[in-house]
């Protein structure tokens, strides 16, 4: 369903982010990226929203390049892709409710129907009662269920995660895991870059390896492989 073929991203600046990438992620599959600091991970993640283009090959979706579509149907496609940050990206002045409708109201749902999903997305992580606070009257670790809550809203085919626990103590992230994985045994791809060591070592799933911007390694139910 994500595929890259001969994928190569060099930036403006003639940083060669990324080359020779040729990776495919069927349906319902959960995927860590992995690598040291500087190794192309963000990259390869910003390459399947389209927040990025490859300077050569191609990213395909469901068959779709993604390069190819027009600036003004980006938001569509981000639509079906949820993605989730390290610094979760909330917005401050709105409600936790208020951040994830918002995600909705762009696609004019009916305003009982946006009701009935968010509160349909709180629950799966367990923060209804906490719909009417802003994200600065939260923990960490709930803005990220937030920011979780708000990526999947639109029940999308992917979830994409740039270093999601990156911000958050062990206990936390292991919180956050668990909905990854609930999410994911719902059928949604889960594509996870992070750094770390106990979660890809504990959940064992299909590690991406990438180091100076190649895929050095790529193994179901792999190991971190790196020192924490
Ligand atoms: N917008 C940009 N413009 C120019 N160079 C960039 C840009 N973004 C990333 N790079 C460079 O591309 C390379 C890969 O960066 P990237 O952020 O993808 O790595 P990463 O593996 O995610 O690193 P980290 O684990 O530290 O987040 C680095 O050399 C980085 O400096």
């Amino acid at each position: 369903m994500i595929e890259m073929k001969g994928v190569q991203k060099t930036y403006r600046n003639g940083v060669t982010a990324l080359q020779g990438i040729d990776i495919n992620i069927e349906q319902g599959e959960f995927v860590y990226v992995v690598g040291p600091s500087g190794a192309g991970k963000s990259t390869f993640i910003k390459l399947m929203y389209r927040e990025e283009k490859p300077t050569q090959g191609s990213v395909l979706i469901n068959g779709h390049d993604i390069s190819e579509v027009k600036e003004k149907l980006i938001p569509q496609l981000r639509r079906g892709i949820g993605v989730v940050f390290q610094d979760f990206k909330l917005l401050p002045s709105l409600t936790v409710y208020e951040n994830i409708a918002f995600a909705l109201e762009v696609i004019e749902d009916s305003p009982k129907k946006i009701r009935r999903k968010v509160m349909d997305v709180l629950d799966l992580v367990q923060l209804k009662n906490k719909a009417r606070f802003k994200p600065d009257e939260l923990s960490g670790g709930e803005q990220q269920r937030v920011s979780i809550a708000r990526a999947i809203v639109n029940n999308p085919k992917v979830m994409i995660a740039d270093e999601p626990t990156g911000n958050l103590d062990p206990e936390t992230s292991w919180q956050i895991m668990k909905i990854f994985e609930e999410v994911n045994a719902r059928g949604t791809t889960v594509v996870m870059a992070t750094h770390s060591k106990d979660i890809v070592n504990t959940l064992k799933k299909r590690v991406i390896a990438i180091e100076y911007g190649r895929v050095v390694r790529d193994e179901q139910r792999g190991d971190y492989g790196y020192e924490a």
